[in-house]
């Protein structure tokens, strides 16, 4: 049997930091949940002493996901690990997450410590974490500009103090595949005590070597890699889970390792992820991606239809592709929309069940087939999008030749009730987005609007992305129907509930909301 990588997703954490990114608590837990059906070993949901909201998802994912290890992250102060001790100590299996940086450039400009407070701050954090529990992980952050005879020395110590992992990061994307693989070498070579610990890896994209990186890690020794699904995270973001997880099974000859991982949750994890952040996939990202296992040239169709291992590295059903049986529409039932969502690794509580049963009853009134697509987008639009301010309920349009492009619609607010009413613009879409900018009083300004079709077909439906931007925050939104200007309402509105949770996160913050003492 080959060794084992243990799999530490980050999506919940380091992948929410993602810019304009905010999960709600609830939207945090289903993620969580799917990540439990992936079989990931580690997810860290949050960074408890960020937010009061961080706080309770952390909370929930703790008392709610027992299959894995939740970890909670803490700068190396006695408040932050409290707090995330608090907020993890009824998981099944909790590990506290703490970390400091280690390179001079940080020491000097952000921390303004010298090196020995730094090695003190590191190793009274490890002990006090350990006070609580021996599942303690420590990050030397920004790893990969540190000294490394000053590395080796915290990492030492942090071991001798009780820390169980130890991660290694390149915090800001800037190390390379050999250079990496040099680091964690000599780690392994001078700290006295490094089989006490697992070495963990940790890398950002900013050179789009993130995925390179790790498994380079991996051959040098490295046995934990944290990554995100789909590659989101901080700035460029991090190494992305489906890739080193492909890599590690598609090239056993060049890296005879194992993750447990099921991949065949990793289409279904990526859509979710992609729907509930708002950051969209490209359609040639690897494994996710839309265009990942198609074949357009006349040469390549010609040699997978002959034999697919022709220009087929992986099965597209390893990965969650479906090739299902199932067929929806109009005249499918109940078992048959639960059996296909539970194929795309939704599992929906009866009560969600009969929402989008309901709506995809009225797309298969409009729509001759209904598609895996289709049926996500409705699960995305019905069940995770709570609670949000703002909610369409009306939309009318007007438009034409001969016509002045016309849009009556109406809104409700939470705690407002609902609001109507009617503009022009210079488009049918125009005139929607003006009225739902005066309703809702929005200073945003629109820096991206794009549609794509879901599938293929006139009846096909349309989802649309928009970025807005307030006082600095950019934000995504998505929205989804067979109708273009209804889904262009929609992720606008999207967008805004997604400004406004940015808003309350932001205020709470200011405010000094975060839990001092839970
Ligand atoms: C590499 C990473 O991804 S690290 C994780 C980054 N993630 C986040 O920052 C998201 C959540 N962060 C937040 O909500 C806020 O930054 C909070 C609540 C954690 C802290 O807020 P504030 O107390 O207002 O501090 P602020 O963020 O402005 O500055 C960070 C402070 O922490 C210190 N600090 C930074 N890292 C560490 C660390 N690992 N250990 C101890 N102190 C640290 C900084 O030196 C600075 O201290 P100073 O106020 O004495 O100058
Ligand atoms: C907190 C640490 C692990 C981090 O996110 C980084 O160094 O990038
Ligand atoms: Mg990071």
């Amino acid at each position: 049997m080959s060794e084992r990588v243990y799999i530490f997703d980050t999506t919940l954490r380091d992948g929410e930091q993602s810019p304009g990114v905010s999960l709600n608590v609830e939207e945090k837990l289903r993620i969580a949940q799917q990540l439990e059906r992936l079989k990931v070993d580690v997810i860290e949901a949050g960074f408890p002493v960020a937010s009061p909201g961080d706080f309770e998802a952390v909370k929930r994912i703790a008392d709610e996901v027992r299959g894995l290890e939740v970890a909670a992250l803490a700068r190396a102060n006695q408040r932050d690990i409290d707090t995330a001790w608090e907020a993890i100590k009824r998981a099944a299996s909790p590990r506290i997450h703490t970390f400091i940086a280690t390179s001079d450039i940080h020491l000097k400009y952000k921390l303004r410590k010298s090196r020995e407070e730094v090695l003190e701050l590191a190793v009274s954090a490890v002990k006090h974490a350990s006070s609580y529990t021996s599942n303690v992980e420590f990050s030397a952050e920004d790893a990969t500009r540190s000294d490394l005879a000053f590395l080796a020395q915290v990492v030492e110590a942090v071991i001798e103090a009780g820390a169980r992992v130890v991660n290694i990061p390149d915090t800001v994307g800037y190390t390379v595949p050999h250079e990496y693989e040099r680091i964690i070498s000599y780690l392994k070579e001078h700290v006295a005590n490094i089989d006490r610990a697992i070495i963990s890896v940790h890398c950002h994209n900013d050179l789009g070597l993130a995925v390179a990186n790790s498994v380079a890690a991996i051959r040098a020794g490295a046995r934990q890699i944290e990554c995100t699904i789909n590659g989101i995270g901080e700035r460029a973001g991090n190494a992305a889970m489906e890739e080193i997880v492909m890599i590690l099974r598609t090239r056993q000859d060049v890296f005879p390792y194992h993750t447990e991982i099921n991949t065949r949750q990793i289409v279904p994890t990526s859509r979710l992820v992609s729907h509930l952040t708002g950051m969209v996939v490209q359609p040639n990202k690897a494994i996710v991606g839309a265009n990942a296992f198609a074949h357009e040239s006349g040469i390549h169709q010609d040699g997978v239809l002959k034999e697919r291992s022709t220009y087929e590295i992986m099965s597209p059903e390893d990965v969650g592709w479906s090739k299902s049986a199932i067929v929806l529409g109009k005249h499918s039932g109940r078992h048959a929309l639960k059996a296909k969502l539970e194929e795309l690794g939704y599992h929906l509580a009866d009560e969600e069940l009969d929402r989008v049963f309901r709506r995809f009853k009225e797309l298969a009134d409009k729509k001759q087939e209904i598609f895996d697509e289709d049926i996500e987008a409705i699960v995305a639009d019905e069940v995770f999008r709570l609670p949000d301010k703002y909610e369409l309920k009306y939309l009318n349009v007007i438009s034409g030749t001969t016509t002045i492009p016309t849009a009556m619609v109406e809104v409700s607010i939470e705690g407002q009730g609902t609001k109507r009413l009617a503009g022009f613009g210079v488009g049918p879409i125009d005139a929607a987005y003006n009225v739902l900018a005066q309703i809702t009083g929005t200073a945003s300004r629109l820096l991206r609007f794009s549609v794509t079709s879901i599938t293929g077909g006139t009846d096909a439906q349309g989802e649309v992305t928009v970025r807005l931007e307030e006082g600095g925050q950019v934000v995504m939104g998505q929205g989804a129907d067979s109708d273009i200007i209804v889904a262009a309402a929609k992720a606008y509105l999207n967008a805004l509930n997604r400004l406004e949770r940015l808003k309350k996160k932001n205020e709470r913050q200011v405010q000094g909301m975060c839990p001092a003492k839970v």
